[in-house]
Protein backbone atom coordinates (compact mmCIF):
# COMPACT_ATOMS: atom_id res chain seq x y z
CA UNK A 1 0.00 0.00 0.00
CA UNK A 2 1.20 3.36 -1.11
CA UNK A 3 0.92 4.59 2.47
CA UNK A 4 3.66 2.07 3.89
CA UNK A 5 5.99 3.07 1.65
CA UNK A 6 9.37 5.05 2.26
CA UNK A 7 8.97 8.36 0.89
CA UNK A 8 11.50 9.12 -2.08
CA UNK A 9 12.69 12.28 -0.35
CA UNK A 10 14.72 13.49 -3.52
CA UNK A 11 11.19 13.65 -4.91
CA UNK A 12 9.54 15.54 -2.93
CA UNK A 13 12.04 17.78 -2.00
CA UNK A 14 12.42 18.68 -6.00
CA UNK A 15 8.53 19.76 -5.87
CA UNK A 16 8.78 21.73 -2.60
CA UNK A 17 11.42 23.44 -3.86
CA UNK A 18 9.98 24.18 -7.25
CA UNK A 19 7.03 25.41 -5.99
CA UNK A 20 7.99 27.59 -3.09
CA UNK A 21 10.24 29.41 -5.85
CA UNK A 22 7.04 30.24 -7.55
CA UNK A 23 5.28 31.26 -4.53
CA UNK A 24 7.99 33.31 -2.95
CA UNK A 25 10.16 34.31 -5.77
CA UNK A 26 7.17 34.50 -9.02
CA UNK A 27 4.36 35.73 -6.24
CA UNK A 28 2.76 32.76 -7.41
CA UNK A 29 -0.37 31.25 -5.20
CA UNK A 30 0.63 28.66 -2.97
CA UNK A 31 -2.43 26.51 -4.02
CA UNK A 32 -2.59 26.94 -7.85
CA UNK A 33 1.75 26.74 -7.46
CA UNK A 34 1.57 23.22 -5.89
CA UNK A 35 -1.93 22.46 -8.45
CA UNK A 36 0.50 22.85 -11.05
CA UNK A 37 3.42 21.27 -10.17
CA UNK A 38 1.84 17.81 -8.97
CA UNK A 39 -0.37 17.77 -11.99
CA UNK A 40 2.94 17.34 -13.75
CA UNK A 41 4.15 15.30 -10.98
CA UNK A 42 2.24 11.75 -11.69
CA UNK A 43 5.20 9.44 -10.49
CA UNK A 44 4.45 10.70 -6.82
CA UNK A 45 2.64 8.71 -4.07
CA UNK A 46 -0.49 9.74 -2.43
CA UNK A 47 1.81 10.38 0.48
CA UNK A 48 4.66 11.80 -1.33
CA UNK A 49 1.74 14.85 -2.46
CA UNK A 50 0.68 15.21 0.80
CA UNK A 51 4.44 15.71 2.49
CA UNK A 52 5.17 18.37 -0.22
CA UNK A 53 2.75 19.93 0.22
CA UNK A 54 2.65 20.20 4.36
CA UNK A 55 6.66 20.84 3.67
CA UNK A 56 5.38 23.68 1.30
CA UNK A 57 3.13 25.15 3.86
CA UNK A 58 5.08 24.92 6.33
CA UNK A 59 8.05 27.30 4.66
CA UNK A 60 5.28 29.70 3.38
CA UNK A 61 4.38 29.92 7.07
CA UNK A 62 8.11 29.81 8.42
CA UNK A 63 8.95 32.03 6.29
CA UNK A 64 9.71 35.53 8.18
CA UNK A 65 11.27 33.24 10.57
CA UNK A 66 13.67 31.21 8.43
CA UNK A 67 14.54 34.83 6.75
CA UNK A 68 15.19 36.32 10.43
CA UNK A 69 17.25 33.40 11.28
CA UNK A 70 19.26 33.20 8.10
CA UNK A 71 19.83 36.63 7.28
CA UNK A 72 19.01 38.51 10.28
CA UNK A 73 16.01 40.99 8.10
CA UNK A 74 13.03 41.27 10.13
CA UNK A 75 9.72 39.92 7.91
CA UNK A 76 8.90 42.04 5.67
CA UNK A 77 12.38 43.24 5.25
CA UNK A 78 13.78 39.82 4.28
CA UNK A 79 13.05 40.49 0.54
CA UNK A 80 16.60 42.05 -0.25
CA UNK A 81 18.31 39.44 1.36
CA UNK A 82 16.74 36.01 0.72
CA UNK A 83 18.60 33.08 1.63
CA UNK A 84 18.80 30.13 -1.59
CA UNK A 85 15.71 28.07 -1.48
CA UNK A 86 17.67 25.12 -0.71
CA UNK A 87 19.28 26.66 2.58
CA UNK A 88 15.37 27.79 3.77
CA UNK A 89 13.95 24.73 2.95
CA UNK A 90 17.37 22.58 4.84
CA UNK A 91 16.76 25.04 7.89
CA UNK A 92 12.86 24.41 7.54
CA UNK A 93 13.68 20.89 7.97
CA UNK A 94 15.73 21.27 10.77
CA UNK A 95 14.03 23.68 13.38
CA UNK A 96 10.48 21.82 12.17
CA UNK A 97 12.09 18.55 13.72
CA UNK A 98 11.78 16.96 10.64
CA UNK A 99 15.09 15.97 9.64
CA UNK A 100 18.42 16.62 11.93
CA UNK A 101 20.41 19.54 10.89
CA UNK A 102 23.02 17.27 9.43
CA UNK A 103 20.86 15.45 7.77
CA UNK A 104 18.83 18.17 6.46
CA UNK A 105 22.17 19.92 5.08
CA UNK A 106 23.35 16.36 2.91
CA UNK A 107 20.02 15.94 1.75
CA UNK A 108 19.94 19.34 0.21
CA UNK A 109 23.17 19.36 -1.10
CA UNK A 110 23.87 22.78 1.21
CA UNK A 111 27.36 23.55 3.21
CA UNK A 112 26.67 21.89 7.20
CA UNK A 113 28.40 25.53 7.89
CA UNK A 114 25.30 27.86 6.51
CA UNK A 115 22.93 25.92 8.65
CA UNK A 116 24.88 27.56 11.82
CA UNK A 117 22.50 30.06 12.66
CA UNK A 118 19.98 27.41 13.00
CA UNK A 119 21.49 26.47 15.98
CA UNK A 120 21.55 29.64 17.51
CA UNK A 121 17.78 30.51 16.42
CA UNK A 122 16.41 30.44 19.81
CA UNK A 123 18.85 32.88 20.76
CA UNK A 124 19.07 35.73 18.27
CA UNK A 125 14.88 35.43 18.06
CA UNK A 126 14.83 35.69 22.23
CA UNK A 127 17.75 39.01 22.20
CA UNK A 128 15.34 41.16 20.57
CA UNK A 129 14.76 43.96 22.45
CA UNK A 130 11.36 45.23 20.57
CA UNK A 131 8.45 42.73 21.69
CA UNK A 132 6.80 43.77 18.55
CA UNK A 133 9.66 42.52 16.84
CA UNK A 134 9.94 39.40 18.79
CA UNK A 135 6.26 38.71 18.22
CA UNK A 136 6.38 39.27 14.45
CA UNK A 137 9.84 36.90 13.77
CA UNK A 138 7.75 34.08 16.75
CA UNK A 139 4.54 34.14 14.64
CA UNK A 140 6.14 34.82 10.91
CA UNK A 141 4.25 37.71 10.40
CA UNK A 142 5.03 41.08 8.52
CA UNK A 143 5.99 43.71 11.35
CA UNK A 144 2.36 45.74 10.19
CA UNK A 145 0.66 42.82 10.47
CA UNK A 146 1.97 41.79 14.35
CA UNK A 147 1.27 45.74 14.69
CA UNK A 148 -2.26 45.05 13.82
CA UNK A 149 -2.99 42.09 15.83
CA UNK A 150 -1.41 43.42 18.89
CA UNK A 151 -3.12 46.96 18.71
CA UNK A 152 -6.20 45.01 18.55
CA UNK A 153 -5.64 42.52 21.11
CA UNK A 154 -2.71 43.46 23.52
CA UNK A 155 0.57 41.54 22.54
CA UNK A 156 -0.39 38.65 24.82
CA UNK A 157 -3.72 37.44 22.94
CA UNK A 158 -2.17 38.69 19.92
CA UNK A 159 0.59 36.13 20.13
CA UNK A 160 -1.83 33.61 20.70
CA UNK A 161 -3.74 34.51 17.61
CA UNK A 162 -0.15 33.97 15.67
CA UNK A 163 0.45 30.82 17.07
CA UNK A 164 -3.31 29.79 15.51
CA UNK A 165 -2.78 31.64 12.46
CA UNK A 166 0.31 28.87 12.76
CA UNK A 167 -1.85 26.15 13.25
CA UNK A 168 -3.57 23.59 10.52
CA UNK A 169 -7.08 24.73 10.02
CA UNK A 170 -9.16 21.83 11.09
CA UNK A 171 -11.05 20.26 8.02
CA UNK A 172 -14.71 21.44 8.79
CA UNK A 173 -18.11 20.48 6.82
CA UNK A 174 -21.19 21.92 6.77
CA UNK A 175 -24.01 19.04 6.42
CA UNK A 176 -26.77 19.85 3.86
CA UNK A 177 -29.87 19.58 6.32
CA UNK A 178 -31.86 19.64 2.71
CA UNK A 179 -30.47 15.82 1.84
CA UNK A 180 -30.91 15.02 5.94
CA UNK A 181 -29.48 16.01 9.37
CA UNK A 182 -26.03 15.99 10.56
CA UNK A 183 -26.24 13.22 12.80
CA UNK A 184 -27.24 10.74 9.42
CA UNK A 185 -24.64 12.58 7.75
CA UNK A 186 -22.10 11.72 10.22
CA UNK A 187 -22.80 7.70 9.91
CA UNK A 188 -22.80 8.39 6.59
CA UNK A 189 -19.01 9.49 6.25
CA UNK A 190 -18.55 6.90 9.42
CA UNK A 191 -19.42 3.78 6.78
CA UNK A 192 -16.80 5.72 4.30
CA UNK A 193 -14.01 5.40 7.16
CA UNK A 194 -14.41 9.05 8.26
CA UNK A 195 -14.74 9.92 12.17
CA UNK A 196 -16.75 13.61 12.42
CA UNK A 197 -16.96 15.13 15.82
CA UNK A 198 -20.55 17.90 15.66
CA UNK A 199 -18.94 21.61 15.90
CA UNK A 200 -19.15 23.33 19.23
CA UNK A 201 -20.87 26.77 17.69
CA UNK A 202 -22.89 25.43 14.51
CA UNK A 203 -25.54 23.69 14.49
CA UNK A 204 -24.74 22.14 11.09
CA UNK A 205 -20.84 21.48 11.37
CA UNK A 206 -18.63 18.55 11.32
CA UNK A 207 -14.95 18.49 11.89
CA UNK A 208 -13.84 15.76 9.71
CA UNK A 209 -11.02 13.39 11.28
CA UNK A 210 -7.27 13.17 10.22
CA UNK A 211 -6.54 13.22 6.25
CA UNK A 212 -9.62 12.76 4.46
CA UNK A 213 -9.65 13.57 0.46
CA UNK A 214 -13.40 15.05 1.38
CA UNK A 215 -13.73 15.39 -2.43
CA UNK A 216 -13.34 12.10 -2.96
CA UNK A 217 -16.17 11.17 -0.69
CA UNK A 218 -19.24 9.72 -2.14
CA UNK A 219 -21.13 11.59 0.19
CA UNK A 220 -19.73 14.80 -0.84
CA UNK A 221 -20.32 13.78 -4.01
CA UNK A 222 -23.78 13.31 -3.73
CA UNK A 223 -24.45 16.59 -2.03
CA UNK A 224 -24.56 15.67 1.71
CA UNK A 225 -21.96 18.25 3.01
CA UNK A 226 -20.21 21.13 1.91
CA UNK A 227 -16.77 22.16 2.85
CA UNK A 228 -17.07 25.58 5.45
CA UNK A 229 -15.31 27.27 7.96
CA UNK A 230 -17.73 27.16 11.11
CA UNK A 231 -17.32 30.74 11.66
CA UNK A 232 -18.55 31.53 7.82
CA UNK A 233 -21.38 28.69 8.88
CA UNK A 234 -22.26 31.08 11.49
CA UNK A 235 -22.67 34.38 9.27
CA UNK A 236 -25.08 31.91 6.97
CA UNK A 237 -27.01 30.88 10.62
CA UNK A 238 -26.92 35.24 11.44
CA UNK A 239 -28.57 35.72 9.16
CA UNK A 240 -32.00 34.34 9.76
CA UNK A 241 -33.14 33.29 6.24
CA UNK A 242 -36.58 31.19 6.38
CA UNK A 243 -38.42 29.45 4.28
CA UNK A 244 -41.34 32.18 3.87
CA UNK A 245 -39.29 34.71 2.60
CA UNK A 246 -39.86 35.65 -0.75
CA UNK A 247 -36.41 37.11 -1.57
CA UNK A 248 -33.00 36.46 0.21
CA UNK A 249 -30.24 38.59 -1.43
CA UNK A 250 -26.72 37.01 -1.40
CA UNK A 251 -24.85 40.47 -2.33
CA UNK A 252 -21.24 39.25 -2.59
CA UNK A 253 -21.87 35.07 -3.47
CA UNK A 254 -18.75 34.50 -4.80
CA UNK A 255 -19.07 30.50 -5.87
CA UNK A 256 -21.50 30.30 -3.40
CA UNK A 257 -20.38 29.04 -0.19
CA UNK A 258 -22.99 30.65 2.05
CA UNK A 259 -25.98 30.61 -0.71
CA UNK A 260 -25.77 26.82 -0.20
CA UNK A 261 -26.15 27.23 3.55
CA UNK A 262 -29.13 29.89 3.20
CA UNK A 263 -30.78 28.34 0.43
CA UNK A 264 -31.01 24.93 2.97
CA UNK A 265 -32.20 27.41 5.29
CA UNK A 266 -35.14 28.77 3.07
CA UNK A 267 -35.64 24.92 2.86
CA UNK A 268 -35.36 25.65 -0.84
CA UNK A 269 -38.47 27.88 -0.61
CA UNK A 270 -38.88 31.54 -1.98
CA UNK A 271 -36.05 33.20 -4.13
CA UNK A 272 -31.83 33.44 -3.09
CA UNK A 273 -30.53 35.55 -5.60
CA UNK A 274 -26.74 35.49 -5.19
CA UNK A 275 -25.35 38.60 -7.11
CA UNK A 276 -21.57 39.34 -8.07
CA UNK A 277 -19.22 40.69 -10.69
CA UNK A 278 -17.11 37.45 -11.43
CA UNK A 279 -20.41 35.60 -13.64
CA UNK A 280 -17.00 32.46 -13.31
CA UNK A 281 -17.50 32.10 -9.72
CA UNK A 282 -21.14 32.30 -10.13
CA UNK A 283 -20.82 29.35 -12.79
CA UNK A 284 -19.23 27.71 -10.12
CA UNK A 285 -22.01 28.38 -7.33
CA UNK A 286 -24.92 27.47 -9.72
CA UNK A 287 -22.84 23.91 -9.96
CA UNK A 288 -22.59 23.79 -6.18
CA UNK A 289 -26.45 24.10 -5.98
CA UNK A 290 -27.05 21.33 -8.29
CA UNK A 291 -24.89 18.83 -6.26
CA UNK A 292 -26.72 20.14 -3.13
CA UNK A 293 -30.08 19.96 -4.54
CA UNK A 294 -31.04 23.45 -4.44
CA UNK A 295 -33.19 24.76 -6.43
CA UNK A 296 -34.42 28.16 -5.30
CA UNK A 297 -31.24 29.96 -6.62
CA UNK A 298 -30.93 32.40 -9.53
CA UNK A 299 -27.87 34.74 -10.29
CA UNK A 300 -27.06 37.61 -11.95
CA UNK A 301 -23.78 39.09 -12.53
CA UNK A 302 -23.15 42.86 -11.58
CA UNK A 303 -20.13 45.33 -12.51
CA UNK A 304 -18.16 45.66 -9.39
CA UNK A 305 -18.59 49.63 -9.38
CA UNK A 306 -21.52 52.87 -8.76
CA UNK A 307 -23.57 51.61 -11.88
CA UNK A 308 -24.39 48.44 -9.91
CA UNK A 309 -27.50 50.82 -8.45
CA UNK A 310 -28.64 51.00 -12.06
CA UNK A 311 -28.64 47.46 -12.36
CA UNK A 312 -30.25 46.31 -9.14
CA UNK A 313 -32.77 49.52 -9.73
CA UNK A 314 -35.92 46.64 -9.81
CA UNK A 315 -34.47 45.09 -6.43
CA UNK A 316 -34.91 48.24 -4.01
CA UNK A 317 -36.81 48.07 -1.52
CA UNK A 318 -37.77 44.25 -1.79
CA UNK A 319 -35.34 42.21 -0.07
CA UNK A 320 -36.41 40.24 3.45
CA UNK A 321 -32.74 39.58 4.01
CA UNK A 322 -29.36 40.28 2.41
CA UNK A 323 -26.05 39.70 3.25
CA UNK A 324 -23.00 41.38 2.18
CA UNK A 325 -20.22 39.05 2.80
CA UNK A 326 -17.87 41.67 1.40
CA UNK A 327 -14.54 41.28 -0.68
CA UNK A 328 -12.04 41.82 2.38
CA UNK A 329 -8.17 41.56 2.93
CA UNK A 330 -8.65 38.09 4.61
CA UNK A 331 -6.24 39.16 7.65
CA UNK A 332 -8.31 36.13 9.46
CA UNK A 333 -8.06 33.50 7.12
CA UNK A 334 -4.09 33.62 7.53
CA UNK A 335 -3.68 29.52 8.95
CA UNK A 336 -5.96 28.41 5.23
CA UNK A 337 -3.87 30.95 3.05
CA UNK A 338 -0.63 31.23 4.96
CA UNK A 339 0.77 32.59 2.07
CA UNK A 340 -1.56 35.78 1.93
CA UNK A 341 0.53 37.59 4.65
CA UNK A 342 3.51 37.91 2.19
CA UNK A 343 1.64 39.24 -0.47
CA UNK A 344 -0.78 41.53 1.44
CA UNK A 345 0.06 45.46 1.80
CA UNK A 346 -0.07 47.86 5.11
CA UNK A 347 -2.51 49.79 2.57
CA UNK A 348 -4.78 46.93 1.59
CA UNK A 349 -7.53 47.16 4.71
CA UNK A 350 -8.16 50.78 4.08
CA UNK A 351 -8.38 50.03 0.50
CA UNK A 352 -11.09 47.38 0.67
CA UNK A 353 -12.68 49.80 3.43
CA UNK A 354 -13.61 52.06 0.99
CA UNK A 355 -14.81 49.29 -1.71
CA UNK A 356 -16.83 47.44 1.57
CA UNK A 357 -18.37 50.77 2.54
CA UNK A 358 -19.87 51.49 -0.95
CA UNK A 359 -21.01 48.26 -1.10
CA UNK A 360 -22.44 47.85 1.97
CA UNK A 361 -24.48 51.29 1.42
CA UNK A 362 -25.39 49.86 -2.24
CA UNK A 363 -26.91 46.49 -0.80
CA UNK A 364 -28.84 48.44 2.49
CA UNK A 365 -31.34 49.51 -0.99
CA UNK A 366 -32.64 46.40 -1.64
CA UNK A 367 -33.80 45.94 1.97
CA UNK A 368 -37.97 46.09 2.46
CA UNK A 369 -38.49 48.05 5.44
CA UNK A 370 -38.58 45.26 8.46
CA UNK A 371 -35.61 43.37 6.30
CA UNK A 372 -32.32 42.26 7.67
CA UNK A 373 -29.07 42.86 6.86
CA UNK A 374 -25.50 41.44 7.85
CA UNK A 375 -22.33 43.07 7.03
CA UNK A 376 -19.23 40.33 6.98
CA UNK A 377 -16.13 40.08 6.39
CA UNK A 378 -13.04 37.22 6.85
CA UNK A 379 -11.15 39.82 8.23
CA UNK A 380 -9.44 41.34 11.50
CA UNK A 381 -9.29 44.46 12.50
CA UNK A 382 -11.77 47.86 13.18
CA UNK A 383 -10.79 49.23 9.64
CA UNK A 384 -12.81 46.64 7.98
CA UNK A 385 -15.04 45.67 10.42
CA UNK A 386 -16.00 47.84 13.37
CA UNK A 387 -15.35 51.18 11.21
CA UNK A 388 -17.51 50.05 8.32
CA UNK A 389 -20.30 48.68 10.44
CA UNK A 390 -20.54 52.21 11.83
CA UNK A 391 -20.55 53.91 8.74
CA UNK A 392 -23.31 51.73 7.44
CA UNK A 393 -25.30 52.56 10.48
CA UNK A 394 -25.03 56.44 9.62
CA UNK A 395 -24.57 56.50 5.85
CA UNK A 396 -27.63 53.63 5.14
CA UNK A 397 -31.35 55.98 6.00
CA UNK A 398 -33.71 53.74 9.01
CA UNK A 399 -30.45 51.27 9.23
CA UNK A 400 -30.91 50.08 13.21
CA UNK A 401 -28.37 47.33 14.86
CA UNK A 402 -30.32 44.08 15.76
CA UNK A 403 -28.81 41.98 18.74
CA UNK A 404 -27.35 38.68 17.09
CA UNK A 405 -28.85 36.72 19.91
CA UNK A 406 -32.15 37.26 17.49
CA UNK A 407 -30.97 35.45 14.90
CA UNK A 408 -27.78 32.69 16.73
CA UNK A 409 -29.89 32.55 19.59
CA UNK A 410 -29.13 34.23 22.87
CA UNK A 411 -26.88 31.05 24.56
CA UNK A 412 -24.86 30.95 21.56
CA UNK A 413 -24.44 34.49 21.35
CA UNK A 414 -23.38 34.84 24.66
CA UNK A 415 -20.92 31.37 24.27
CA UNK A 416 -19.57 33.26 21.19
CA UNK A 417 -18.59 36.69 23.04
CA UNK A 418 -21.22 38.92 20.66
CA UNK A 419 -21.22 42.36 21.57
CA UNK A 420 -24.78 43.43 20.38
CA UNK A 421 -25.38 43.52 17.28
CA UNK A 422 -21.53 42.76 16.23
CA UNK A 423 -19.18 39.19 16.76
CA UNK A 424 -15.50 39.22 15.60
CA UNK A 425 -14.30 35.38 15.32
CA UNK A 426 -10.67 34.45 16.13
CA UNK A 427 -8.83 30.94 15.56
CA UNK A 428 -7.61 31.18 19.01
CA UNK A 429 -10.83 32.03 20.61
CA UNK A 430 -13.09 30.31 18.80
CA UNK A 431 -11.35 27.51 16.76
CA UNK A 432 -12.39 29.36 13.53
CA UNK A 433 -11.39 31.60 10.74
CA UNK A 434 -11.02 35.29 11.66
CA UNK A 435 -14.57 36.38 10.55
CA UNK A 436 -16.76 39.40 11.72
CA UNK A 437 -20.09 40.39 11.36
CA UNK A 438 -23.23 42.79 12.41
CA UNK A 439 -26.93 42.08 11.86
CA UNK A 440 -28.84 45.79 10.72
CA UNK A 441 -32.62 45.90 10.38
CA UNK A 442 -34.58 48.76 8.07
CA UNK A 443 -36.95 50.42 10.37
CA UNK A 444 -40.31 49.31 9.52
C1 LIG B 1 -15.59 37.10 0.60
S1 LIG B 1 -15.86 36.78 -1.07
C2 LIG B 1 -17.42 35.98 -1.05
C3 LIG B 1 -17.41 34.56 -0.55
C4 LIG B 1 -18.76 33.90 -0.66
N1 LIG B 1 -19.81 34.70 -0.06
C5 LIG B 1 -18.74 32.53 -0.02
O1 LIG B 1 -19.25 32.37 1.09
O2 LIG B 1 -18.21 31.61 -0.66
C6 LIG B 1 -16.27 38.36 -1.69
C7 LIG B 1 -16.89 38.39 -3.07
O3 LIG B 1 -17.16 39.74 -3.38
C8 LIG B 1 -17.06 39.89 -4.77
N2 LIG B 1 -16.91 41.32 -5.12
C9 LIG B 1 -15.81 41.98 -5.45
N3 LIG B 1 -16.11 43.27 -5.72
C10 LIG B 1 -17.44 43.40 -5.58
C11 LIG B 1 -18.35 44.47 -5.75
N4 LIG B 1 -17.93 45.67 -6.10
N5 LIG B 1 -19.66 44.23 -5.51
C12 LIG B 1 -20.08 43.01 -5.12
N6 LIG B 1 -19.26 41.96 -4.95
C13 LIG B 1 -17.96 42.16 -5.17
C14 LIG B 1 -15.87 39.03 -5.15
O4 LIG B 1 -15.96 38.66 -6.52
C15 LIG B 1 -16.03 37.86 -4.18
O5 LIG B 1 -16.67 36.77 -4.81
Amino acid sequence: MATSRALRTDLVDAVVLEVYGLVRDQGWLADRALERVLRREKRLYAVERRAAAESVYGLIRAQGQLDFVLTGALPGEAARARPALSLAYAAWLARSGAAPLDAAAKRLGVPRRELAPVEAAGKAIAALADPLSRFAVEASLPRWIAERFAAELGLDEAVRLGKAMNERAPLTVRANLLRGPREDLQARLAEEGVESTPTPHSPWGLTLDGHANAFALRAFQEGHFEIQDEGSQLIALALGARPNHKLVVDACAGAGGKSLALAMEMRNKGSLLALDPDAERLEEAKRRARRAGVHNLRDRAIPPDETADEALKDLAGKAERVLVDAPCSGLGTLRRKPDARWRLRPEDPARFAGLQRSIAVRCAKLLKPGGRLVYATCSLGRTENDEVADFLATAAPGLVPVPLSETLGAERAAALGADGNRLQLYPHRHGTDGFFMALFQREK
